[in-house]
Order: structure tokens, then C-alpha cells, then sequence
């Protein structure tokens, strides 16, 4: 068998690419930050944008989740204002695009940008102008929609829901709850999960990063999650018999969440330069991704935060194509998943897998 051959990250860049799992205030330019502090009067670390930059990575790389979230504090701070969140919003989608991704989904939670005395409903629309304006910039070359996120350390996870609902005709596509998982279970927010479901919306959970299966089988068998965000420790639940080798396949045993999360295809939104910096894994190389990826999961791959990481979509997947040996087919693969996993209506979930991302790869076999 020929051996695969891993994509140039020029070819990486201009495939395009689906993006489930990345935090809006996660990914801002760190010389935006600079100019927002300024103008809102926030003390940053350093006001040099290089500096700011290595400040969040080496941050962030703490080990734990909880320390990680910390960095927020300085992106949340400057996106207080419309204007903030509308040029953040506009950057997000052009800095998307300019990666070639072709549809995104993009989190952040409403009730952490009413300090400056926006209502969570102005908040949601100041991001929507920021994302239809990046849309405009680029051509019409992404599909973005959001996701409102709901703190799980703070009390509104309902309202959270209910707005998420409510402008479900202005952009928005899901509902999800992130931030510390030990001690903050799924289940804390049942009502907001079951509201969604109710009125027929879409949610994603965060869960099995810090925590490991109980979360897990909250998020799905309790508050019915369409996807996972991480997801990772459900490999807590898988027990390989024999490694892959020879053209031979992993041979493994699933217990039986894994058996159900595999069974049903609920999508994991994996997340693996994030992970390696939380703790969750311990390098790429080690990653659950491969082994979910070799026992057919519906994975997808995603940033999570690209400011806190220094990543983007086109280096998540540099890195597991050198991590894993993998090419061109792994990257359409893990890309068709994505879309087939996005929470929107399936003729249009369907016309981007037909018209933009098949077509795309065909021409390169
Ligand atoms: O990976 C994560 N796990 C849990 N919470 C996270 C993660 N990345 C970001 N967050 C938090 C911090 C942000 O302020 C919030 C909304 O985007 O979500
Ligand atoms: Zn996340």
C-alpha cells in the first residue's frame, strides 16, 4: 500500500472546511483587543499585540480547564459595547473565510456582554451585524451562524434558552452550556435543554473535557444533546482489544454509552490543540481522535478558542495529518461529518455537501 501523503497546509488552507465548535470570544485578533481595551478603558497584561498574543497561549496552556477560562477575562472585558461585539463578530467571519471554511457555527454566552448595559437581545443582534457585514467583506464565501451558550457557574441557563429560540430566525441555530464541568452536571440545566427540545430547536453540550462519563451520559440521556463538545473522555468507555496494524483494524470493546453515542451518530465536536492545553489529552499524537476516528464515531474537527490556542482550522488539521498519517480523504471525511452534524435545515446542510465541499475534493482525487 502506498503510503498517504500528508497535505501541503497551503492545499489544507484552500479545502474547504466546516467549523461546529469555536467560541467567539475566543478568537479575537489580539490587535483588536488592544484597540477595544483602549477605547473602553481596560487594563490588559501588555498593550503589545505579539505580547498579548504569547501572553494568552502560554496562559492558557495551564493545564487545567479552570485556568484556561480565565483568560476570558480579558476578551469578555472588551465586549461590552454594540460596536465591540459587531467588529469582533465582522473579524470572526472574515478570518473564517479567509481559512476556507465554508460554514460555521460560533458560540459565546449573551450574559457575559451586558455589563456596559446592553440587553441580551441587543448583544445577540450586534453579533449578528458583525457576522452579515464579515459575510458581505468575504465575498458570500461562508454560511455563519451562532449558538448561545449558557454559563454554567451562573443562574440564567433558561432565559439563555429562551432567547436562543426567540432569534432563531435572526441567526441563531443552537443552544449550549459551557465553563467549569466539575461540579456544574448537565442536569443543572435540564430545564433549558428540555425547553429547546420542546420547541423543536437544536443544543450542543459541552461535556467529558474536565469531567469524565457521568457527564457524558447526562448530556445525552438526560438533556438529550444533539452533539457533545469535546466529548473526548467517553474513550473512558472504550477498551482496545488490538491495536490497528497491517492494513488490519482496531479491534475494541464499547460499553454501552460509547456503543449508543457510535450507534446513533451523535456528533463529537473534538477539539485537540484545546484539549492538550486543558489536560484533557496529553499530546496530539495521543489524541482520542484517532482511535474515535478509526472506530467510525461521527467526529468532526474544531478550535474551540483560536486566540487561546494560536490555531485555526487549516493547523488542527496540519497537525493531525502529521500526528496521524492522514490525507485529503481523512480531512473530506471529517469535514462531510461536520456538515452533516450542523444544526441547519438539512436541503441546505445538504446543497453545501453537494455543490461546495464534494466537488472540492473530487477534483484533487
Ligand atoms: O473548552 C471550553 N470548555 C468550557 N468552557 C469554555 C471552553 N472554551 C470557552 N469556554 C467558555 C469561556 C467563554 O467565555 C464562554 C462562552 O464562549 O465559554
Ligand atoms: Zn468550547
Amino acid at each position: 500500500m502506498e503510503p498517504t501523503r500528508v497535505p501541503p497546509v497551503e492545499e489544507l488552507r484552500s479545502a474547504p472546511k466546516v467549523l461546529l465548535h469555536d467560541h467567539l470570544d475566543g478568537g479575537l485578533r489580539p490587535a483588536t483587543i488592544v484597540d477595544l481595551a483602549a477605547e473602553a478603558g481596560h487594563e490588559l497584561p501588555t498593550n503589545d499585540a505579539d505580547e498579548l498574543a504569547v501572553w494568552f497561549a502560554e496562559s492558557a496552556d495551564s493545564g487545567s480547564l479552570v485556568r484556561y477560562l480565565e483568560t476570558f477575562e480579558h476578551t469578555v472585558g472588551v465586549m461590552q459595547s454594540a460596536d465591540a461585539l459587531t467588529r469582533v463578530a465582522r473579524e470572526c467571519a472574515e478570518d473564517l473565510a479567509a481559512d476556507g471554511v465554508v460554514y460555521a457555527e460560533i458560540r459565546y454566552a449573551p450574559e457575559l456582554h451586558v455589563q456596559g448595559g446592553l440587553t441580551l437581545t441587543e448583544v445577540v443582534a450586534a453579533v449578528q451585524e458583525g457576522f452579515d457585514q464579515g459575510i458581505e467583506a468575504s465575498g458570500g464565501r461562508i454560511v455563519v451562524r451562532q449558538l448561545l451558550t449558557a454559563m454554567r457557574q451562573a443562574a440564567p441557563s433558561l432565559e439563555i434558552a429562551e432567547l436562543a429560540i426567540a432569534a432563531r430566525d435572526r441567526g441563531v441555530a443552537g443552544f449550549d452550556i459551557a465553563g467549569p464541568e466539575a461540579g456544574y452536571p448537565p442536569t443543572r440545566f435540564l430545564d433549558a435543554f428540555d425547553y429547546v427540545r420542546q420547541e423543536n430547536g437544536h443544543a450542543t453540550c459541552h461535556a467529558g473535557e474536565a469531567f469524565g462519563l457521568p457527564s457524558i451520559w447526562e448530556a445525552v440521556q438526560w438533556c438529550g444533546a444533539d452533539r457533545l463538545g469535546h466529548g473526548v473522555r467517553i474513550i473512558d468507555d472504550i477498551h482496545v482489544k488490538e491495536a490497528a496494524g497491517d492494513g488490519a483494524p482496531v479491534r475494541a470493546e464499547l460499553g454501552l454509552l460509547a456503543s449508543y453515542i457510535r450507534d446513533k451518530r451523535i456528533p463529537l465536536e473534538m477539539c485537540p490543540s484545546s484539549n492538550v492545553q486543558t489536560g484533557a489529552a496529553e499530546s496530539i499524537a495521543t489524541h482520542p481522535i484517532g482511535l474515535l476516528t478509526d472506530l467510525r464515531f461521527r467526529v468532526t474537527v474544531n478550535t474551540d478558542n483560536r486566540l487561546m490556542s494560536r490555531t485555526s482550522m487549516t493547523e488542527e488539521f496540519r497537525l493531525l495529518c502529521e500526528a496521524f498519517g492522514w490525507g485529503l480523504d481523512k480531512v473530506e471525511w471529517l469535514t462531510v461529518n461536520a456538515m452533516k452534524s450542523a444544526f441547519l435545515p438539512y436541503d441546505e446542510r445538504y446543497r453545501l455537501i453537494m455543490e461546495t465541499i464534494k466537488p472540492w475534493y473530487a477534483e484533487r482525487r
